[in-house]
């Protein structure tokens, strides 16, 4: 056993391919170092590369494996690649959701391609004006909760869980659980085995929310399933996914769907909503911002979503909520199966070889907060997405890059510019909130602001105008 161990230490240390790559002691030897940053701190491993790479320089060996490459200039290379070079994700990353055959889990580049074909008719910029009219819907909720609670006084509204949407919070709650799923696996599934008297005192309420929300999906999935072709009286993804002419049989048992639809509500709820958030909490602390947004507004009070995109201001601020989100917050590695790639670095000149199979990452905190491109990187400022400054959008990280980019981008585009509309028809004021309720302090795959926050809360005064 202790010779094991030692040959274990020694390969990694000395014998690995990585070996000459820069880094801290510890961190190519064991991944108990990446743990302790992520699990004890906590959500604190990617502040803490992000120091690393202050130390020893734009790569890093950041665990055994992993290699950290904080140079923009190396993002495409990572993330979008020339056509025909292949990216697989890391499955030691994908598996902490426990949707392992959804898309978001697909490891192989191939199989994700199929995935992403039959998903695409869904998310066009197409799809997403033609979907419109549901999210003015949502909207129009919105306006009400504000007009409930101008009369009610009621200042908690968006942090009230009973009030706030279900769904969401339930998906912030099971994302609180993510990093320990990483490195403990195997607790999820000795609980998973236990029975449910036992079990139910150690899953938190949102993972049980969670899991009878895909007892609901699997049964909708079973009757998609079950029902013939032209049967249906509403499209439902699941019945596209059914219908795919590039899907094999074995893409279309009520397994995977489940594991699909479940991707979609927890990726499409938490970041847009994260997004939304930060938005308005900087629209309601900067005045300025609020002020020269309505003037922007004001020509066209009933822009419809296509007006809407014309108004480079609107935009601009929606960027910038994305920016402070910061997306996943996580590391998501890319993996070339079979080319190595090199990368030099451009004051040393030194060039680093990484070997097929070594997965290669960067963070939404390394770009978003880069100096270099976005000026003092934690203040809110629109402007620098104005004139000259929207080029820098291709260092816009929040929905990652090349084919496996957010496929729901459009649609959390469409949902953050109609939000940020609604919000700057109300005058409101911040109650018990500050940055610290919305700025990236924790990583928990997305950006978590202080453990005790209670959200942004505000006091809403009235209708403008
Ligand atoms: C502001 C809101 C959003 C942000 C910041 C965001 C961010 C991201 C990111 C960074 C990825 C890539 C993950 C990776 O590299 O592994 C991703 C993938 C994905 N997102 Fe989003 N997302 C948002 C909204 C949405 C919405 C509204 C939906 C759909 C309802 C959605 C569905 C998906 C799906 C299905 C994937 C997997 C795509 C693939 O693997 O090809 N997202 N998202």
């Amino acid at each position: 056993q202790v010779v094991s161990i030692f040959y274990t230490l020694f390969s990694r240390s000395l014998l690995s391919p990585l070996a000459n790559i820069p880094g801290p002691r510890l961190a190519p030897l064991t991944s108990w170092y990446e743990c302790y940053y992520d699990v004890f701190k906590p959500g604190q491993y990617v502040f803490k590369i992000k120091q690393l790479h202050e130390k020893y320089g734009p790569i890093v060996r950041i665990t055994p494996r992993e290699v950290s490459i904080s140079d923009v200039e190396f993002l495409n290379t990572i993330y979008a690649p020339r056509p025909h070079f292949k990216r697989n994700k890391d499955f030691e990353k994908v598996k902490a959701l426990g949707i392992n055959t959804s898309i978001g889990a697909a490891v192989d580049h191939d199989l994700h391609r199929k995935r992403r074909e039959s998903l695409n008719p869904f998310f066009s910029k197409k799809s997403v004006l033609n979907f419109a009219p549901q999210i003015q819907n949502k909207i129009s909720q919105l306006d009400e909760i504000f007009s409930v609670s101008q009369n009610t006084g009621d200042v908690n509204v968006l942090a009230n869980p009973d009030r706030a949407a279900s769904m969401g919070s339930n998906v912030a709650g099971v994302l609180r659980g993510v990093k320990f799923s990483l490195h403990f696996s195997w607790v999820r599934t000795v609980v998973r085995m236990l029975p449910p008297s036992l079990s139910g005192r150690w899953i938190p309420q949102g993972v049980k929310d969670m899991l009878k929300f895909r007892q609901i999906i699997r049964q909708e999935v079973q009757q998609a399933l079950d029902s013939k072709a032209g049967n249906e009286n509403h499209h439902s993804v699941f019945v596209e996914l059914r219908d795919s002419p590039t899907l094999p049989a074995s893409e279309k048992t009520v397994q995977r769907l489940e594991d699909e639809a479940t991707l979609l509500v927890m990726a499409g709820t938490e970041s847009t909503a994260k997004s939304i958030s930060i938005a308005h909490y900087h629209l309601l602390a900067n005045p300025e911002i609020m002020t020269k947004l309505r003037t922007e507004l004001s020509a066209n009070p009933n822009a419809s979503l296509t007006d809407l995109d014309q108004i480079p201001y609107l935009h601009a601020i929606a960027l910038e909520a994305n920016r402070l989100s910061f997306g996943l917050t996580g590391r998501n590695p890319r993996i070339s199966p079979s080319e190595t790639l090199s990368y030099t670095n451009p004051s040393s000149q030194k060039t680093y070889d990484l070997p097929p199979g070594t997965p290669i990452s960067t963070s939404t905190l390394l770009v978003h907060t880069n100096e270099s491109i976005f000026n003092s990187p934690w203040t809110f400022n629109p402007d620098r997405w104005l004139g000259q400054g929207i080029e820098n959008k291709k260092y816009m990280l929040a929905f990652s890059k090349g084919p496996r980019q957010c496929i729901g981008m459009h649609l959390a585009d469409a949902e953050l510019v109609m939000a940020i509309k609604e919000m700057s028809r109300w005058d409101m004021e911040l109650v018990g909130t500050d940055e610290k309720d919305v700025r990236f302090l924790h990583d928990y795959h997305v950006a978590t602001p202080r453990l005790d926050s209670l959200g942004v809360r505000v006091s809403v005064i009235g209708k403008v105008g």
